[in-house]
């Protein structure tokens, strides 16, 4: 393993390139994910996130381009420290939700009898002991959604990789998983998911790779992608002209009575000033930092934004 900075790296992928029956599904992905972070993989249905994710697992193999696992270029060898939920979700039905968990464990070599006492364990630590011993069918999707994510921790990977590990849970159950994410990576594990919805990217993620027709837009930090933009100032006032107008940029444009407009190289102090000495009567006034969501559209462009679903009304929703 090497190191990025000070950090280790736990994965690396390098112009990842996949074809299917001659189609591109991903077209040169290139992604560097620190030991213990949690990096996002943004784009939306279909832009080639599962296949990349299967790619840096050594399911499927690149057409070409390089990736490395824990510090490993065959993926496979590395299994048993590694825990993935897939986007197909599915757990036998009529298995306890213990032995489920247990189950998917002894898959990534944890001893069964292990497993059972850490099923039992991962249950209860979230008030679920009830559950262990219910068939999955007795289970709601939600419920049987949670029971494979402890499935995917028991045996205590060093690395976990969620594929749309939002999708289908409620609100309730989507905090519940964003702590489940934030708690693993304060232990040190490393957490890569991919996600269509960019609010859960942007409360967790160190990093991210937004990835719009196969190809990756972006790869670094949240707070390099978000500082890409200007702030944007919003500003009301009791006057609607005077000399002040002149401090403010051409490309100011006002809504319902706001302005609103990238915040000058200069920053905010001569446009203060001019408001002060001509007495504009500043009713509000706020600078705000771009989010991710911003940052996505200036990014990837509109039309993948819109393919996103980005509003935390359907963030909460999913
Ligand atoms: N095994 C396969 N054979 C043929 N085409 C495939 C295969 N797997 C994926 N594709 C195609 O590759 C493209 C990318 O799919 P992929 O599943 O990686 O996207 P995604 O970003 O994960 O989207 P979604 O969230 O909808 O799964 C799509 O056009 C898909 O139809």
């Amino acid at each position: 393993m090497f190191a990025m900075g000070e950090r280790a790296i736990a994965a690396e992928a390098r112009d990842l390139v996949k074809d299917f029956d001659g189609k591109r599904a991903v077209d040169g992905v290139s992604l560097t994910v620190p030991e213990g972070s949690i990096t996002g993989i943004l784009g939306p249905n279909g832009a080639g996130k599962t296949t990349t994710l299967r790619m840096m697992l050594g399911i499927i193999d690149p057409t070409s381009g390089t990736r490395t696992l824990l510090g490993h270029d065959r993926p496979l060898e590395v299994a048993r420290e590694v825990g993935y939920l897939p986007e197909e979700r599915g757990l036998y039905p009529t298995m306890p939700a213990s032995e489920a968990i247990a189950f998917m464990g002894a898959l990534r070599g944890l001893p069964i009898a292990e497993g059972r006492r850490r099923a039992l364990q991962l249950l209860s630590d979230r008030g679920h002991e009830d559950w262990a011993k219910r068939p999955i069918r007795t289970l709601s999707k939600g419920m049987a959604q949670t029971v494979q994510l402890l499935g995917t921790i028991v045996h205590r990977p060093r690395l976990i990789v969620l594929d749309e590990p939002f999708s289908g849970l409620d609100a309730l159950n989507q905090e519940k998983l964003e702590q489940l994410i934030r708690d693993q990576a304060a232990a040190g594990v490393t957490v890569i998911f991919s996600t269509h919805v960019i609010a859960h990217a942007e409360r967790l993620c160190e990093r991210v790779a937004i990835i719009a027709e196969g190809r990756a837009a972006f790869e670094g930090a949240v707070d390099e992608a978000r500082s890409r933009l200007r702030p944007i100032v919003h500003l009301r006032t009791r006057m609607a002209d005077g000399p002040w107008r002149s401090a403010l940029p051409t490309s100011a444009k006002n809504v319902a009575g706001e302005w609103r407009f990238e915040l000058p190289e200069g920053g905010p102090e001569p446009l203060l000033k001019a408001l002060l000495d001509s007495a504009a009567g500043i009713e509000t006034l706020s600078i705000e930092r771009p989010g991710l969501h911003d940052a996505f559209i200036a990014i990837a462009g509109e039309a993948a934004a819109r393919e996103m679903g980005h509003s935390p009304a359907e963030a909460g929703s999913e």
